[in-house]
């Protein structure tokens, strides 16, 4: 018998997370029936995402939601052989059971020098999100001028380095000095901290008087309601998240858009991610690439030791994380 730990949701948060709002239960794992396999966790990722989430999804008591980079240790399941990696989205979890329904192999070429972990990063959903945000609801054109926020992050950090493959001029933006500088390491033409610029729009307009064709945005609020009065005719604004207001108690009230829509005959598009599950292997495979060619490079906040899966997921959330955060058991 395997006895797994998995993180549940004591508590609905409320505002940002806290620590009591977690407990770490341990569960007896049942031996394996036909067609099933044992698996341990070995990255498991923490993502905004889980915070907007639990709220809609979750009720008190559940196991907290999220995906893992996991090996096969038992195998009943021909499809699936042990000591084989895979993607799953089972949670907070050390270990779990599953029937190979919802598992992604790990894709047969990738390179032993790569962190398996890229999986949950880089090369997996928060990759796909840059490649899929930029190409397919942005559809950035060379010579463009990109605007990225939450730029230092898992989604950022991948969408500035798309942007200046695909010929673009690149403007980013994080919460720190440390973070700005990894951004001008990684290429982007101009970078700032919005935590110390006097003036947001005084920042935007300096680097790029012109203005912006794209916008990604990661974290919607009040940046957001500066920036799209800094967007050129016909610009489009890819609405990625709005990580600015997850954790409000109560919604902000922003001003209106409206007029710079309308007078900017702006595009302006929400998406998730999984709209292009069935690309995934497309883009994965030009993420890849990109990263093998060094031409995509990225950062890991590694967290060490499942029991601190809490604090890693809280730390993201307050900005602690420079690229994707992730906790290694
Ligand atoms: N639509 C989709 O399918 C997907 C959407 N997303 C969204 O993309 C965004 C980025 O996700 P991801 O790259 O995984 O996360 P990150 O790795 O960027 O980590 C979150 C970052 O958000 C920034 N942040 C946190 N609070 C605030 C705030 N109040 N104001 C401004 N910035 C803040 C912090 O960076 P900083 O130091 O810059 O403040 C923090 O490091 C999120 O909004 C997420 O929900 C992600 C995946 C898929
Ligand atoms: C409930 C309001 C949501 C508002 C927008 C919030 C977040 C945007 C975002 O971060 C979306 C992330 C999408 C992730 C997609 C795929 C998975 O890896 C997560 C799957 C979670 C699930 O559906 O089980």
């Amino acid at each position: 018998m395997v006895t797994a730990k998995v993180w549940v949701l004591k508590k609905h948060f409320e505002g940002f997370p806290k620590p009591s709002d977690f407990d770490l239960k341990k569960i007896e794992l049942p031996s394996l029936q036909n067609g099933e396999l044992l698996l341990e966790s070995v990255f498991l990722s923490v993502d905004p995402y889980m915070r907007p989430y639990s709220q809609r999804d979750m009720k008190e008591g559940d196991i907290m939601i999220g995906t893992q980079v996991a090996r096969i240790v038992e195998s009943k399941n021909p499809a699936f052989a042990v000591g084989a990696f895979v993607v799953a989205n089972s949670g907070w979890r050390s270990h779990f059971i599953s029937d190979g329904k919802g598992l992604h192999l790990l894709p047969s070429s990738w390179p032993e020098s790569l962190p398996k972990s890229l999986a949950l990063g880089t090369v997996g959903m928060p990759g796909l999100t840059a490649y899929f945000g930029l190409f397919e609801v942005c559809k950035m054109k060379p010579g463009e001028t990109v605007l990225v926020n939450a730029a230092a992050g898992a989604v950022g950090s991948v969408v500035g380095q798309l942007a200046k493959i695909g010929g673009c001029k690149v403007v980013g933006c994080a919460g720190s000095d440390d973070k700005v500088a990894y951004l001008k390491k990684l290429g982007f033409d101009e970078a700032f901290n919005y935590k110390t610029v006097t003036s947001l729009d005084e920042a935007l307009s300096k680097a790029s008087p012109d203005g912006y064709d794209c916008f990604f945005d990661n974290v919607g609020g009040e940046f957001s309601s500066v920036a799209i009065n800094h967007m050129k005719k016909h610009g489009r604004i890819a609405v990625c998240g709005a990580i600015s207001q997850y954790n409000d108690s109560v919604p902000q009230k922003g001003p209106y858009v409206q007029i710079p829509m309308i007078f900017k005959e702006l595009r302006m598009e929400g998406f998730i991610v999984t709209r292009w599950n069935n690309r995934r292997e497309e883009g994965q495979k030009a993420l890849l690439k990109w990263v093998l060619e060094g031409k995509v490079k990225f950062h890991e906040q590694v967290t060490e030791g499942f029991e601190n899966m809490p604090a890693a997921f809280i730390g993201m959330l307050r900005g602690e994380n420079l690229g994707k955060a992730i906790v290694k058991v």
